[in-house]
């Protein structure tokens, strides 16, 4: 019998990657992390010539400047199966900052939608990240760069910010009201689906990782929308969480980088 394959081969670093198809050379080492794919065409608005280098399957990836760094934009899809996948070969291309900007549902009365949080840390309420760590070790984002993300979003936004704990969830309808009151009664503020699984791939990686979301929802209060933002959904606030959370990351990518010389 053969061995079985080795996958370093078609994961390794300056090869064209596998899944996101990226080249080498298509992006920068800052790296912004959305869900949505159309989001990532909402982000590009925000950055100088900013081009479509690869567009494969849920990953879509622009490249650009902001204040002339180069930053890119990949979408990670729904869960963090899909979200692993993208912070792996993103760090083969040579990505070695990111920050997800995701849309998330508040957990904790006081949380209106609209509001920004950024994530102090991600209970593993997912089966991906165990491929990479024991399930004893923490999710936990960059200290260094939450803190400055927590202080450029308490500057620039119009909205309430919040910080805290967060679920990352393996299934958005598995979230019952049952699940929902476990994790309150622990002091988790919010449920999403894909940053403890881009945390400890980074980790791993010996890359950085933070994020910041728009509240789509509150499941304790039952201020709920639908979450595509379309103006007929009625929540144009969830619109503007995204655009501001995309202006306030790429502001903490800027001073980060003046930060470190
Ligand atoms: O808005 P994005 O970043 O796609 O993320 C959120 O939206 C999806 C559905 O709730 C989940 O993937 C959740 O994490
Ligand atoms: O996981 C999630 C994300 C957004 N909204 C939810 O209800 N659940």
């Amino acid at each position: 019998m053969s061995n079985p394959v080795d996958k370093s081969a078609i994961t390794g670093q300056n090869i064209r990657q596998y899944l996101t198809c990226l080249a080498p050379g298509d992006v920068g080492e800052y790296v912004l992390l959305p869900g949505d794919p159309a989001r990532c065409d909402r982000t590009a608005k925000y950055l100088k010539d900013a081009k479509l280098v690869a567009n494969n399957r849920e990953h879509r990836t622009f490249t650009g400047t902001y204040k002339g760094l180069t930053v890119s934009v990949t979408s990670t899809g729904m869960g963090c199966p899909s979200a692993a996948i993208a912070t792996e070969e993103l760090c083969n291309a040579g990505a070695k900052v990111f920050i997800r900007i995701g849309s998330t549902a508040a957990i904790q009365e006081g949380i209106r939608v609209g509001d920004l949080i950024v994530s102090t840390g991600s209970m593993k309420n997912e089966g991906t990240s165990r491929f990479f760590v024991p399930d004893s070790f923490p999710a936990v984002p960059d200290f260094d760069l939450t803190a400055l993300l927590l202080s450029t979003a308490r500057e620039l936004s119009e909205t309430s910010v919040h910080y805290g704990i967060g679920s990352t969830d393996d299934s958005f309808y598995g979230e019952t009201p049952e699940f929902i009151d476990r994790l309150v009664s622990y002091g988790c503020i919010n449920l999403e689906m894909e940053a403890s699984g881009v945390f400890t791939v980074a980790h791993r990686k010996g890359c950085r990782a933070a994020a910041i979301y728009g509240c789509s929802a509150n499941l304790k209060t039952s201020e709920l929308y639908y979450a595509d933002g379309t103006p007929e959904s009625g929540n144009q606030k969830l619109v503007d969480a995204w655009e501001q959370e995309i202006q306030i990351a790429l502001e903490t990518f800027y001073r980060f980088h003046q930060q470190r010389g």
